[in-house]
């Protein structure tokens, strides 16, 4: 296309954008300097500096005011990356997650705590247990739950044996994208990706790479390594990873529900930091097992129903006794400082054999 001369009315309406600009930064600056007195506030009483409740009503309140044209969904975004720059003048945020840079879980992280982060980069879950248990990482993020393949069986089971608890949740879409050095599909021999990854790409694979393995690997950002390594080999990861790594998209959104969804648990050491404080929209997550015998799982139920306390999941994994006994993952809606939430729990409680809160937090406010 030829360049024609600039457009008056265009070069005005930029003055005009440039100018709000540099009022936007001062006022960020502004805003940046009583999150510096914040913080000072924070070191003298001995207080921690991330407040996900806070946060989480930060976002609300504006999305509520938000006159637009912006658009609500576009508030929160903006919104989570001023504060995490604010946050970091307060104090440096370090959060463990599943690396290499491009998998989900930094996504998920990204999308949590805004960009300024420092990164603690994993190799498995039971890595980022333990950087945050150990305190390598104030925050760890974990993938819990996907929308096509149900739990994430290793982050539940973990829960159980660390003192960890929840201090948030962030659900993202999870689009999945075939990767390769060449832009085409044949002479692909395998498909190295994260066995979850795989599995939520399995029709989509026997469609159109019947012959292909299906090599399972750490990470989806790892696979995507191994592509660009060797042409033989495709990946299944973001686009960002493809970035990451040089790769093609060859085909994308190869999984099998369109509206592939995963949700990821953030967590930290209580000895380091508070159970978030009531944000108005919160959940909080147990995990109980039940003494053995008829009825015991419908006892469980009971005081939910006479408090009025809504459920919002129900999960059971093996208690590995070889007794047939299980672990029931319960997500309750509101805060323990709500009376019926309160009164619920100290029944529940004393139905269980077991019986442990795995956290209380502000919901996905995305
Ligand atoms: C400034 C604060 O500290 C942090 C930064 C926030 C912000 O930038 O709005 C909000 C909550 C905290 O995570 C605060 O607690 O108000």
């Amino acid at each position: 296309m030829a360049e024609t001369a600039p457009n008056p009315a265009l070069l005005a309406l930029r003055e005009r954008i440039d100018a709000v600009d540099l009022e936007l930064l001062a006022l960020l600056n502004r805003r940046a300097r009583l999150a510096q007195e914040v913080g000072e506030l924070k070191r003298e009483e001995g207080s921690v500096a991330f407040r996900p409740e806070r946060e989480a009503q930060v976002i609300e309140g504006l999305k509520g005011r938000n006159g637009g044209p912006l658009m609500r969904d576009s508030v929160a975004p903006i919104w989570r990356e001023i504060m995490s720059a604010c946050r970091a003048l307060e104090t440096p945020t370090r959060v463990a997650y599943l690396g290499p840079a491009g998998t989900f879980s930094e996504e998920a992280a990204l999308g949590f705590f805004g960009s300024s982060i420092e990164r603690v980069l994993c190799a498995n879950a039971d890595e980022v247990f333990h950087a945050t248990s150990a305190g390598a990482a104030d925050f760890g993020v974990v993938p819990v739950e996907n929308s096509s393949e149900g739990v994430v069986t290793r982050s539940l089971d973990l829960f159980l044996t660390t003192p960890l608890f929840i201090i948030g949740e962030t659900s993202l879409y999870v689009r999945h994208n075939l990767l390769r050095r060449e832009s085409r599909l044949e002479g692909i021999e395998a498909v190295c990706a994260h066995p979850q990854a795989l599995a939520q790409c399995h029709g989509w694979l026997s469609h159109h790479l019947p012959q292909a393995e299906r090599r399972p690997v750490a990470s989806n950002a790892e696979g995507a390594r191994l592509a660009s390594l060797d042409p033989r080999l495709a990946g299944i990861a973001s686009t960002r990873a493809a970035t990451e790594f040089g790769l093609h998209v060859v085909s994308p959104a190869i999984q099998d529900d369109a509206h592939n969804r995963t949700r990821f648990a953030i967590l930290a050491h209580p000895a380091k930091h508070p159970q978030p404080r009531q944000s108005g929209h919160d959940c909080t997550s147990l995990v109980v097992s039940v003494p053995n015998r008829p009825g015991a799982v419908h006892d469980l139920l009971v005081p939910l129903k006479q408090h009025g306390v809504s459920m919002t999941r129900f999960e059971s994994r093996p208690a590995r006794s070889g007794q047939w006994e299980y672990y029931f993952y319960i997500d309750l809606q509101g805060h323990p400082d709500q009376p019926e939430v309160s009164a619920a729990l100290a029944e529940l409680r004393a139905a269980c054999a077991f019986f442990k809160v795995l956290g209380t937090y502000p919901l996905d406010s995305h």
